[in-house]
């Protein structure tokens, strides 16, 4: 498997980078952004970073500000596209910006015309790992997972994965997406009509049926966000879950942040040293 270097741009002391590569979980080409505090060898941890509908791998590294706290703490960042979008063609995937290239939703989707390409999950969680531990200097034993509403995968990775990822953390996920509009159109779309199957990618869901090792887990929350108030993220369910399995979760609610990368890039220093905390340890 070959990796093509789509740009390399030096950024706070290190480089950001963007590849291209042929996926063989998602049967098509994919993107992913990587950022390498220094062009050392010695093994850095890693925080996957997993944004939400609408967006690209560029969309975070353009606008979060990432890139100065992860070089402060020497920490990769491996930032993917959010879909499958490169020759799937398949019918109505550009209709609608919840569904489809825009919303991924890192699922491996069970129904067609979805099943072929989009398996998100697997692509994050097993694919790529692989691609960056054998082409960058990555740690495999320190790496963390963060993410950003439709990034809701970020929890649903780390409580699928007890102990695989060192911390989590999150900016306005989608925190019980089988209980809102967002999660039951995508859902039903990509896993059928059986409600039940939707549970392995619903963070409250699984966070109640949780077993494993402490998992620390920071999100912060503004509250002027309109997708807050149209009850897309439910956060309190995601609380009330923690709170039974004594999940340790910080949940900031921040007075006058909307949704947007504005809101990211106030409170990315701080998700940083959250990471850096568990990942440096
Ligand atoms: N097109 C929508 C707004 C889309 C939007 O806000 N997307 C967010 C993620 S929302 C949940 O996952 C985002 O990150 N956008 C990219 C960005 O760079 O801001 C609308 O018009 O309402």
């Amino acid at each position: 498997m070959t990796l093509k270097l789509v740009s390399s741009n030096k950024c706070a002391g290190g480089f950001q980078k963007v590849f291209e590569h042929d996926s063989s979980e998602l049967k098509c080409k994919m993107k992913f952004a990587v950022f390498l505090a220094s062009e050392e060898t010695d093994k850095c941890p890693v925080l996957y970073w997993l944004s939400g509908l609408t967006c690209t791998e560029q969309n975070f590294i353009t606008k979060a500000g990432s890139q100065i706290p992860a070089a402060e703490h020497g920490i990769i960042i491996i930032a993917p596209d959010t879909s499958p979008r490169r020759g799937c063609d398949i019918e109505g995937e550009d209709q609608s910006w919840d569904l489809g290239t825009g919303a991924g939703f890192y699922v491996d989707a069970t129904q067609e015309p979805w099943s072929t390409n989009y398996r998100m999950y697997s692509y994050v969680t097993q694919e790529l790992p692989k691609i960056i531990d054998a082409n960058f200097p990555s740690d495999p034993s320190r790496v963390s997972i963060s993410g950003h509403s439709g990034g809701h995968g970020a929890l649903v990775c780390a409580l699928r994965n007890p102990g695989k990822y060192k911390a989590v953390s999150a900016f306005a996920p989608i925190c019980n997406p089988t209980q809102c509009p967002w999660g039951q159109k995508a859902f039903s779309s990509y896993l059928g009509n059986d409600r039940s199957a939707w549970e392995a990618y619903d963070a409250t869901a699984l966070a109640a049926a949780y077993s494993g090792p402490p998992l620390d887990v920071l999100i912060d929350q503004g509250r002027e966000d309109q997708f807050l108030s149209a009850g897309q993220l439910l956060p309190d369910n995601l609380i009330a879950a923690c709170s039974q399995k004594n999940l340790p979760v910080v949940f900031r609610l921040h007075e006058g942040y909307d949704h947007s990368y504005y809101f990211i890039s106030s409170f990315m220093r701080d998700h940083m040293t959250h990471h850096a905390k568990f990942l440096t340890a």
